[in-house]
């Protein structure tokens, strides 16, 4: 469907500009059904009775010994079926990222196919784990054989052909200049989404320039009025919002952050360790409050759910206890796309075989807009703890090849190249003790185009997240549970959407909980929470049925 140039955020005159489409109430959910007596399906909704099972552990303080007890744990589970129209805003919506996916959106709705050196190429989604991927349903009744279906068919989720999309930028170039500027996509494909792209135009955004590298200022021409955090900046996000919201009749909107890399803001007792001093500290224009934060609110007290793709604290204490207080979603930090996700696969497959690994070298030089923005140390050090962090849960979690507080030794390094454009190099290498003093040492050249592998991960952001808002939850009743006693209210997830980490390199988990960052571990988490949801038991690869007969 052809782009609304006067509908999305800044509609009018040198407004923003969105690509819309028909979008629909569809229900996703028609690929299977659970015969179970644990699952319920209504015209709106689908009821599952879940059974969490766990394993408490303490010490046997006699022996000393682990005592492992089986605990069973009964949930109700409520899936709103009615698939929303959904908008997606992005800061930063002029970028690399911002262009590609927005491009990406188009091409995949439109079908279409254009030439390259290598011939035709048609669009895709790959790289999405909701569009691309598949899970394992079950076992063929008659076979035996494993059944896989689309990760996107388990639950009924918005199909990204029918986002509507729109965003803000500093820069006010529209985004088939801005898509020419990134120098990510064929020419082709441009040719083919040239018209559409050039009617969307980024709706003007804050600045505070001390956040980003002073190599930025350049592009800053669309701009607000106000240097600094102020009231008026949430007010006029909010509005931007509900201005998208209605000229695109929309249901609901995820607005994500891939603008540029922050530095981190200092959290200061009194001023954004909690919600009202965060609100406070806005109200009086507090340098310490960044554009990212001041969108992170502006999205919770709108009720928006907003995701950080970027390594930046964008929140802040207060911003995460304003988003409990509202009951509002967010995620993040740092879009998990290259380098740091094979680390989060190879690490995790070095460690539990075994393998003692001591030292990883990650080493990268990309030449795009994010690379010349990085060769600031300020916005590099957020990148610097994002990239690090990645390894820890999975040392933590090996005491047999590592004491307390041992780990490998770890060091990034990103330098600024412009020849490379978008076509980020990564060099690493992971040396590691292996049996009776021997050594291995592996080395990876990773070509990673930087935006074309973000993109499918801004989608798959927008997906789950929008999905998370349509589970509900509660505890179900218990044999001491009375037919006198009330219902139970169902709740939503926590505001903190730690089920998103597979798509981030440093996951935000709820205060106090801990941080996954093994990629298998993440997506078990993903996948089997949206199977729970239908009933269905965690994906097991014991295959007794093939081992027991
Ligand atoms: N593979 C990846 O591309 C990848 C992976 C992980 C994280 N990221 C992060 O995603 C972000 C975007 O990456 P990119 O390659 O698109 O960068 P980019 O520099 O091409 O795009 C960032 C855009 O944000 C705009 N911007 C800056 N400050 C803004 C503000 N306050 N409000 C609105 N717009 C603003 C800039 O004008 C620019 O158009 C970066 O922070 C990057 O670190 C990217
Ligand atoms: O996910 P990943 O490929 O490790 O991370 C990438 C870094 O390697 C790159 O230097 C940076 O510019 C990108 O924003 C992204 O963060």
């Amino acid at each position: 469907m052809a782009p609304h140039a006067e509908g999305g955020a800044g509609a009018g005159e040198g407004g923003g500009g969105s690509i819309a489409n028909g979008g629909s109430n569809r229900r996703g959910d028609d690929l299977f059904v659970v015969d179970s007596p644990n699952v319920k399906y209504t015209d709106d909704a689908i009821l599952s009775r879940y059974t969490y099972r766990t394993t408490s552990v303490a010490r046997d303080g006699a022996t000393g010994r682990y005592v492992a007890t089986p605990r069973a744990t009964a949930y109700d589970f409520k899936v709103d079926r009615r698939v929303p129209r959904t908008g997606v805003l992005l800061v930063g919506w002029g970028g690399n990222n911002g262009t590609t996916v927005t491009a990406g959106l188009l091409a995949n709705r439109r079908g279409l196919v254009w030439e390259t050196r290598e011939g035709p190429r048609a669009a895709n989604y790959y790289g999405s784990v909701v569009m691309g991927s598949t899970m394992k349903l079950g076992t063929d009744a008659a076979t035996a054989r494993d059944v896989n279906v689309p990760f996107h068919g388990v639950l009924p989720m918005v199909h990204p052909d029918d986002l509507v999309v729109g965003g803000w930028d500093i820069s006010r170039m529209n985004l088939a200049d801005a898509m020419d500027r990134a120098a990510v996509l064929e020419p082709g494909l441009k040719a083919l989404v040239r018209k559409e792209m050039a009617a969307l135009v980024p709706l003007p955004s804050i600045y505070y320039p001390d956040f980003i590298a002073a190599n930025q200022e350049d592009r800053a021409d669309n701009v607000l009025p106000g240097n600094k955090a102020c009231m008026a900046h949430v007010e006029k996000i909010r509005q931007d919002i509900r201005d998208f919201k209605a000229a695109n009749n929309l249901d609901k909107v995820i607005v994500q952050w891939t603008a540029n890399t922050e530095r981190y803001a200092d959290v200061i007792a009194g001023v954004n360790d909690t919600a009202d001093n965060l609100l406070r500290a806005i109200e009086a224009g507090h340098p310490e409050v960044s554009p990212s934060t001041v969108f992170a609110v502006a999205c919770i007290l709108e009720g928006a759910p907003f995701v950080n793709g970027s390594p930046q604290n964008t929140f802040v204490p207060g911003a995460v206890a304003l988003a409990e207080r509202e009951g509002a979603f967010v995620g993040g930090d740092d879009f998990k796309s290259g380098q740091t996700k094979m680390k989060s696969a190879l690490v995790d497959f070095l460690i539990s075989a075994g393998i003692r690994l001591t030292s990883i070298a990650s080493y990268n030089h990309l030449g795009n807009n994010d690379g010349r923005n990085l060769s600031s140390q300020r916005q590099f050090r957020s990148k610097e703890i994002s990239k690090s962090n990645v390894v820890d849960d999975m040392v933590e979690a090996n005491s047999v090849l590592y004491k307390p507080g041992e780990h490998p030794d770890h060091t990034v390094v990103i330098k600024y190249l412009p020849a490379v454009g978008d076509n980020k190099r990564a060099l690493d290498e992971y040396y590691a003790e292996i049996f009776l003093g021997g050594h291995q040492t592996i080395s990876i050249f990773n070509v990673c185009e930087d935006s074309l592998l973000a993109s499918p991960l801004i989608i798959d952001l927008v997906l789950v997240a929008e999905m998370m808002t349509r589970i509900q939850w509660r505890r179900a009743p218990t044999e001491a549970t009375s037919d006198s006693d009330p219902e139970p209210a169902y709740k939503g997830f926590h505001s903190v959407l730690s089920v998103l980490s597979y798509m981030l390199k440093a996951p935000l988990t709820p205060p106090g909980t801990p941080v996954v960052n093994a990629l298998a571990k993440q997506r078990a988490a993903l996948t089997n929470i949206f199977r729970a949801c239908v009933g269905l038991e965690p994906e097991s690869d014991m295959t007794l049925e093939h081992k027991l007969f």
